[in-house]
């Protein structure tokens, strides 16, 4: 068994023949939290669903847990244990919770008799929300549709996790509510993760290395302390 989650080897991307990633190599390390942070437009998104297998690479190779993906697909990823929380939740505001719940255990292919379980497994990890669960999507506060959105893909019980940017709307305070139940994670389910933030502080909090992305490519790796001092953060971005 490799001590690998993710190995991405020459990773290039883009739209309509614009490269947006440039020849990218990341790994992420068995139950590591990896923050990556980037100005807008750097290619983190790109990344990430490149490693969901919802946008194809032009050039480079991946491995999860040490396994090639039968193909490019968010199906043959989420097999090999890869989950993506996007951005913007995406949460279908017409639905309650546990429709959205619903669909996404139907989706995954759980059988029926382990549905409830699943779900519980989640309501431990987010305990509030239990107490909207019948509510509808769209009338949730930001914070509590963020919770839905990680819950969701909770429910396939990943060993990889992919969060883009969870902290966008949502209060200093409410961000340190939610990812810190989700960064233990990685010691109770042995959860590796990979985060996208622009909150730097709560994000470094919680990690064990970072990543900065300039122009879809790396230009810093190292540990969170390396950047304590904000000037040399500032140069990065
Ligand atoms: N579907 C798309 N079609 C065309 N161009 C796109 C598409 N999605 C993203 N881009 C472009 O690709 C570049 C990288 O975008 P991406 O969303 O990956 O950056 P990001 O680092 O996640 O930015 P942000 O922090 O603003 O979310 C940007 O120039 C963006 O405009």
């Amino acid at each position: 068994m490799t001590d690998y989650a993710i190995q991405a080897l020459g990773l290039s991307a883009g739209y309509g023949g614009r490269e947006v990633l440039q020849d990218v190599s990341l790994s992420l390390k068995s139950r590591e939290i990896l923050c990556l942070i980037g100005h807008n437009g750097a290619g983190k998104s790109t990344l990430l669903r490149v490693l969901f297998g919802l946008h194809r690479p032009s050039a480079g190779t991946m491995r999860i847990f040490g396994q090639t993906p039968a193909n490019h697909t968010p199906a043959a990823l989420g097999g090999l244990g890869v989950a993506l929380v996007p951005e913007g939740r995406g949460v279908f505001p017409d639905l309650t919770v546990e429709e959205i719940f619903g669909l996404a255990l139907w989706s995954a292919s759980v059988p029926k008799g382990e549905q409830r379980e699943r779900i519980e497994e989640v309501l431990e990890v987010l305990p509030r929300i239990r107490e909207f669960r019948t509510r509808r999507a769209g009338t949730l506060s930001g914070g509590q549709q963020q919770m839905v959105s990680i819950g969701r893909a909770l429910l396939t019980r990943p060993k990889v996790l992919l969060l883009d940017e969870p902290s966008i709307g949502l209060a200093p305070k409410l961000f340190q509510d939610l990812i810190r139940p989700i960064a233990a994670l990685r010691e109770s389910r042995g959860m590796s993760i990979l985060l996208v933030e622009q909150n730097v502080r709560e994000a470094f909090a919680v990690s064990d290395r970072v990543l900065v992305m300039r122009s879809g490519q790396f230009i810093f790796e190292g540990a969170p302390g390396e950047l304590d001092d904000h000037t040399r953060l500032m140069e990065l971005f």
